[in-house]
């Protein structure tokens, strides 16, 4: 995307055999889509006002208001641009910072969309949308998080004044970890148990003023601040995740968010058919963004390891010729394609995640509610598997740039800290993956019912066929058969899932069972949410892809992912049966061969990403390859190189150094 001076890549550029500008069409998903986020990146890295090199260098404090000024600044173009909602976020995307707009948009917002009714809507969303008020999403406690059930804080509601009391019983009550809670957030969405007559009903969501509008000091009875520092330097540091208690707080009735369950003003509780998972529907929509998170923060540690690996050499040099580039290095290909792959491949499962959202929204305004538990269960799942994999991925991408990718110029470290709480926040990865066994465990024990599996478990229903088939592959190109892949995913995801299903029948006690064998079952959810990505990159590819060579590039890709993981998880594949030793080599052979088809289009299969070097952030990852003479400028610019005589000479080195010599003289 970037232009202008050499380009030391070019050649490699030259190489590819494909339409890249078709293909950054089918990554933004779509021609409009790739309009936006090209028009919108181009405007970021240009204005001055969005730097971000310095961050490493400032104090907590410094960092914090720095955050601040962006955001304000960006809130003021967004009004002069009057840019879309569309637009709006994506300039946000690309300031690349995480700030409280996030939790302000990402959750405040949502929340109220979905758990508050018609009314309270009205009330507080065009107030959210201007920005009058700033919200956060007040959940985790400092002593449950992932137990959302054992929240303590209370909402009691007291019919004389028709108001609810908002208390914080116990130390372990206080909120803790919310975004944008900490400094800026003037309400928040703030779950507590709902006390009516003495009667506990659950965790139910209630907007809550925090500060004034005036001067921004806490109102009575609210005591907030920030939580500390986080995971290293810059990073989440950005971020004032925070810390609230409640002393009996009073809120007018008609803040608790009314559309699963009312209160009403002579204090009955009345449900209405809206079922009470709808409570956890924003972590729902979160979790369903953070898969399309996962693909870009993957698809840019991939973009940054790939350039760089192009533009370094070591060793094999012939004869007084250059040495090899170590992309040409079979090894770093094997630790590096597969990770290109992955970036596409949660490309597309997000988009399609999306889908699903979006579709059983429209099923939930209608009161349709079959397909909720489907929701959850495929939202959980790919939001743990996704997240797992960038984290793991990013610092594999560390460690192919050798030396230099521990450098913080290279980008690496900082997206590193940035990115890996997302293993842990939205649900911790393994509380997710059991929600997913959860759900595959109901499924298979309804199989002899009549009840016909449906969305991403309907594979389950030609259960009879894949609890015995046998996987047809006998050379190497078998291997590039679809359904030959999709089957061995299949019977592999549907055998784990039979045997934790078998092994839990042993139990007297379900819920014992389930405690015992839950490592066995999160292996199962696993392998059933890498088949749902494996699928839906097959399913990209049934659609009409123009553009040349794109189509094949792609289906290169399809089949690095799903082989390299057959490969990875090949105990899995041997111990159900589904696959021989001889295919899982040929697999492996194949997969070898593939390499070799992605090491040319590498380079222009990262280009299509279309990521400025602003949003890069990586002297390694630069367009140009021009590497080298960037980092040895740069590393001049350090503070520490201000004095050629560091400060502390005179005090602390000097003194050693003469007592060395001293003692030499003796
Ligand atoms: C270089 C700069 C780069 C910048 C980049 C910036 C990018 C920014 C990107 C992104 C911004 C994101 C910023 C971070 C945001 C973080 C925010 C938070 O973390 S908010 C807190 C989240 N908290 C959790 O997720 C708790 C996890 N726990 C739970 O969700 C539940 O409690 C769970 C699932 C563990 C259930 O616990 P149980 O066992 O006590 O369940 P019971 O409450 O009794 O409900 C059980 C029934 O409900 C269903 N269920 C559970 N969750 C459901 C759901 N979400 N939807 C539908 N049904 C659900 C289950 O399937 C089950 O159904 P049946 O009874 O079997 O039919
Ligand atoms: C950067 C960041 C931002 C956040 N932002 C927000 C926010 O805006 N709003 C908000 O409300 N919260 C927020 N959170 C909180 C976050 O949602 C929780 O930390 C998360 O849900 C995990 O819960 P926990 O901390 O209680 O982990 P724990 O549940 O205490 O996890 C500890 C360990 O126990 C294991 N474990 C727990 N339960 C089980 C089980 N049933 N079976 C097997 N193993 C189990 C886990 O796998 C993990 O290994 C944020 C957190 C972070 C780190």
């Amino acid at each position: 995307m970037e232009g202008g001076g050499v380009d030391h890549l070019a050649e490699e550029r030259q190489k590819s055999r494909f339409d890249v500008d078709e293909m950054k069409i089918v990554w933004a998903g779509s021609r409009h889509a790739f309009e936006v986020s090209d028009r919108v990146a181009r405007l970021v890295a240009s204005d001055p006002a969005f730097r971000k090199d310095n961050r490493n260098l400032l104090s907590r404090k410094e960092l914090f208001k720095n955050t601040l000024r962006k955001a304000a600044y960006a809130w003021k173009r967004i009004m002069e641009l009057r840019l879309t909602e569309e637009e709006a976020a994506k300039l946000r995307f690309f300031i690349d910072e995480p700030a409280y707009t996030d939790l302000h948009w990402g959750m405040f917002v949502p929340a109220i969309k979905g758990q508050g009714t018609e009314e309270q809507q009205q009330k507080w969303l065009p107030l959210a949308y201007k920005m009058q008020i700033i919200g956060c999403y007040a959940q985790t406690e400092l002593g449950h998080g992932s137990n959302v059930q054992g929240l303590e804080t209370t909402a009691t509601f007291d019919p004389q004044t028709d108001e609810f009391i908002i208390n914080s019983p116990t130390l372990t009550s206080s909120k803790w970890w919310p975004g944008g809670l900490g400094k800026v957030s003037t309400h928040a969405v703030a779950y507590a148990r709902l006390i009516v007559n003495g009667q506990d009903h659950g965790v139910h969501g209630f907007i809550v003023q925090l500060r004034s509008l005036d001067d921004h000091m806490p109102l009575p009875g609210i005591t907030v601040g920030d939580i500390g520092m986080k995971f290293g330097s810059g990073a989440y540091n950005t971020m004032d995740n925070g810390v609230l208690r409640f002393d009996h707080v009073r809120i007018p009735r008609n803040q608790m968010l009314m559309r699963v369950l009312q209160v009403t003003r002579e204090g009955k509780v009345v449900q209405s058919d809206v079922p009470r998972q709808l409570i956890y529907g924003t972590m729902v929509y979160v979790r369903q963004t953070i898969v399309s998170d996962a693909s870009s923060a993957l698809s840019r540690a991939v973009c940054i390891a790939t350039r760089y690996s192009a533009v370094r050499r070591q060793f094999g040099s012939q004869k007084g010729g250059p040495e090899t580039q170590v992309i040409d290095y079979k090894t770093q290909q094997s630790r590096l394609f597969p990770l290109l792959a992955s970036a596409y491949a949660f490309r597309f499962v997000g988009e399609w995640l999306k889908w699903l959202y979006t579709d059983v929204t429209q099923r939930l305004q209608a009161n349709d509610f079959s397909t909720l538990p489907e929701a959850h269960a495929c939202t959980a799942g790919l939001k743990s598997l996704t997240t797992s994999a960038t984290a793991d991925a990013i610092e594999e991408c560390r460690k192919l740039c050798g030396g230099h990718g521990y450098l913080t110029s290279s980008g690496l470290p900082e997206l590193f800290a940035v990115y890996i709480p997302a293993c842990t926040y939205e649900g911790d990865n393994t509380v997710l993956l059991l929600q997913v066994a959860r759900f595959l465990m109901k499924t298979v024990s309804q199989l002899g019912s009549g009840k016909q599996p449906v969305g991403s478990t309907a594979y389950m229903s030609r259960a009879e066929h894949l609890m015995q088939c046998r996987c047809s592959a006998q050379r190497v190109e078998d291997w590039l058969k679809p359904d030959v892949v999709l089957e061995a995913f299949e019977a592999r995801a549907l055998r784990m899932s039979v045997a934790c299903a078998q092994n839990l029948s042993k139990f007297s006690n379900p819920e014992e069972g389930f405690a015992e064998l839950s490592a066995d079952l999160a292996e199962a959810a696993i392998a059933h949410c890498q088949l749902i990505v494996v699928s839906k990159f097959v399913e990209k590819l049934q659609q009409d892809i123009p553009g040349q060579g794109v189509k094949q590039q792609l289906q290169t890709l399809c089949f690095v992912y799903s082989l390299h993981l057959l490969h990875k998880h090949q105990g899995d594949f041997l111990s159900t049966g589904c696959i021989t030793p001889k295919q899982a080599s040929l697999a492996n052979e194949q997969l070898r061969s593939l390499y070799s088809q992605v090491r040319p289009n590498a380079i222009a299969l990262v280009d299509a990403f279309n990521y400025t070097d602003h949003y890069l952030g990586s002297v390694l990852g630069r367009y140009d390859g021009n590497v080298y003479p960037t980092l040895y400028e740069d590393a001049w610019k350090d503070p520490l190189n201000d004095s050629v005589v560091p400060d502390g000479y005179h005090e602390y080195l000097r003194p050693v150094l003469k007592q060395q010599l001293r003692n030499a003289r003796l």
